[in-house]
């Protein structure tokens, strides 16, 4: 593709420079520009992407997109906001891939993951080649890859999608995170389908306000409609929680059309008789496509939500409901969440992944609602992260929990027995006796003592990092598996 043409796709842009050369790919990133790549210079959180253009020129690219013109050799399209630039020129480049599938994308605080799972899973069941990008791996055509983030940047975004596109991809459901929203990541990406599953206190790091994250989620449902996609003319779809207060504030943002899921209050695809027990959870559903009985492997009030939706979005695409029920119930579950380790003892060993106030309520409500005896929960908090709900998750823990183990969970740059304090502040604030919880920053040690104080009948939960497979100390990356530890201490127990 020519420069000049790239150069066209952006409004406000203008062009240094010999437009007529041809550009061979796009880079974000200098260390990996190849001759003949254009090189977007992206101002960043950490470091300027514009310091590292004379390296990305030494390593062949033929231009640059800068918000300052630099004293470099290079054609250069000079844009106010490089990022959204990077989303508007791989849109381009790779032809709008979103416009040749189906594209459905999942945001609110947790159930993402779950849920996009739950879809994969429906329509490779009904024979839709599907592909699946969200925070434990992007996978399609058989092959799964390693994530950094939840939501790819759009350079990477488009390029995986034009991929899937290319090998015969025909849906594609997307985990799309508020940080992704706000910067841009998914923009000019044509979502047919956009999910909403709840908004709960999280990131406020980053979005500094409960306001501003729901404003940011809901840059999902105003855009939704928005793009003009020359391939395919189709109704665009907001599936709504309708028993989250915030989905009213997405349904007033959005022209799209409007469908509706719950429990509590009336909606287009309601539960109702929900039952819960240690080895899954049925509920009865009413559709504007019929109804049926439902029995999920997987347990958690929450995971009905998580079914709900991902039987709106499947319904939309005219998947029967009978073989929406067939997938449902054969889905083991997802690893990490509400994952049992299971080596034959008598007390039940839980891991999940809750990390939000809201998650661990939740997850809490849940084990509690199975636990024969005690529940004993072991969680932490994550360093350079949102500090604001470490005490409010100590609170919680100690309202569902006989014990708590404070412990370490990605403490990164931060000193890890200060995070465990201001956890422990919510537990003072709560007047939560001291006998009922401990400090043990060494996260092993944590999971190593709930496990030995397990009696028959309790409920061991660790909470927090579900399928990660490391834990991050320092600028260190160190292998951590909860579910490995747990087994080894279940094994290494002597009773
Ligand atoms: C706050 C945030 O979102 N930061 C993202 C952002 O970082 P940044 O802009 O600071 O990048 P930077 O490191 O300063 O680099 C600036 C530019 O210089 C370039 N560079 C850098 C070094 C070099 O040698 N050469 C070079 O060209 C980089 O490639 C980049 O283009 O752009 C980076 C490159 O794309 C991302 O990796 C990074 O995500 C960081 C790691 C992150 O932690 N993001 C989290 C907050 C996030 O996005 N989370 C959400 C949701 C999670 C959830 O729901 O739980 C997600 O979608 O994952
Ligand atoms: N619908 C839901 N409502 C509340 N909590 C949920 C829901 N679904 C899952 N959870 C809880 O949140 C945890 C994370 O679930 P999941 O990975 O599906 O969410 P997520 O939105 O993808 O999270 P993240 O964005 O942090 O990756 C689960 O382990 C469970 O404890």
């Amino acid at each position: 593709m020519k420069l000049e043409e790239l150069s066209s796709c952006l409004a406000a842009a203008r062009l240094y420079g010999n437009g007529g050369i041809e550009i061979t790919d796009l880079q974000a990133d200098s260390r990996r520009v190849k001759p003949g790549d254009l090189f977007i210079c992206l101002p960043g959180f950490t470091v300027d992407g514009h310091d590292f253009a004379p390296q990305a020129a030494s390593s062949g690219a033929s231009a640059l997109v800068v918000e300052r013109k630099l004293e470099i050799d290079l054609p250069q399209i000079l844009v106010d906001d490089s990022r959204f630039a990077m989303s508007v020129l791989s849109n381009a480049f790779f032809k709008s891939p979103s416009s040749r599938m189906k594209m459905i994308g999942v945001t609110g605080t947790n159930g993402k993951t779950t849920t996009t799972y739950l879809i994969e899973r429906i329509m490779e069941d009904h024979d839709v080649k599907t592909g699946l990008i969200g925070t434990i791996q992007m996978r399609y055509g058989g092959v799964s890859y390693p994530m950094p983030r939840t939501t790819p940047e759009s350079l990477e975004l488009q390029r995986s999608l034009n991929d899937m596109a290319s090998k015969g991809v025909q849906c594609c459901v997307m985990e799309v995170s508020s940080h992704a929203l706000e910067q841009g990541r998914v923009k000019g990406t044509d979502f047919r389908t956009a999910i909403f599953t709840n908004l709960t206190q999280d990131h406020l790091d980053y979005h500094h306000t409960m306001e501003e994250y729901r404003a940011a989620k809901g840059l999902f449902f105003s855009r939704l409609g928005n793009v003009i996609s020359p391939w395919k003319e189709e109704r665009k779809y907001a599936v709504l929680n309708a028993d989250d207060a915030a989905s009213s504030y997405f349904a007033a943002q959005t022209a799209a059309e409007v469908i509706t899921y719950g429990i509590d209050n009336e909606a287009n695809v309601r539960a109702s008789q929900i039952s819960i027990t240690a080895k899954g959870t049925s509920f009865h559903v009413d559709t504007f496509k019929g109804e049926a009985d439902i029995s999920l492997k997987m347990v958690g009030k929450f995971n009905v939500y998580n079914a709900l939706a991902a039987i709106t979005a499947a319904l939309l695409e005219e998947v029967p409901l009978a073989d929406i029920k067939a997938s449902l119930e054969a889905v083991p579950g997802v690893s990490g969440r509400v994952e049992s380790v299971d080596e034959g003892q008598p007390y039940a060993v839980v891991v999940d992944y809750a990390h939000t106030p809201d998650g661990l309520e939740n997850v809490l409500r849940t084990v509690r609602e199975f636990a024969e005896g005690k529940v004993l929960t072991v969680f932490g908090c994550g360093g350079d992260r949102d500090r604001t709900k470490r005490p409010l998750m100590g609170k919680i823990s100690a309202r569902y929990s006989d014990l708590i183990l404070v412990t370490s969970d990605n403490p990164r740059t931060e000193d890890p027995a200060a995070i465990l304090k201001d956890i422990e502040a919510g537990l003072i604030e709560d007047s939560v006796d001291r006998s009922r919880y401990e400090l043990i920053v060494d996260r092993r040690e944590a999971i190593v003592k709930a496990i030995d104080m397990a009696s028959p009948g309790d409920v061991v939960l660790i909470a927090g990092k579900g399928h990660e497979t490391y834990q991050l100390i320092g600028g260190a990356v160190l292998d951590f598996d909860d579910r490995i530890v747990a087994q080894e201490a279940i094994r290494g127990r002597s009773h």
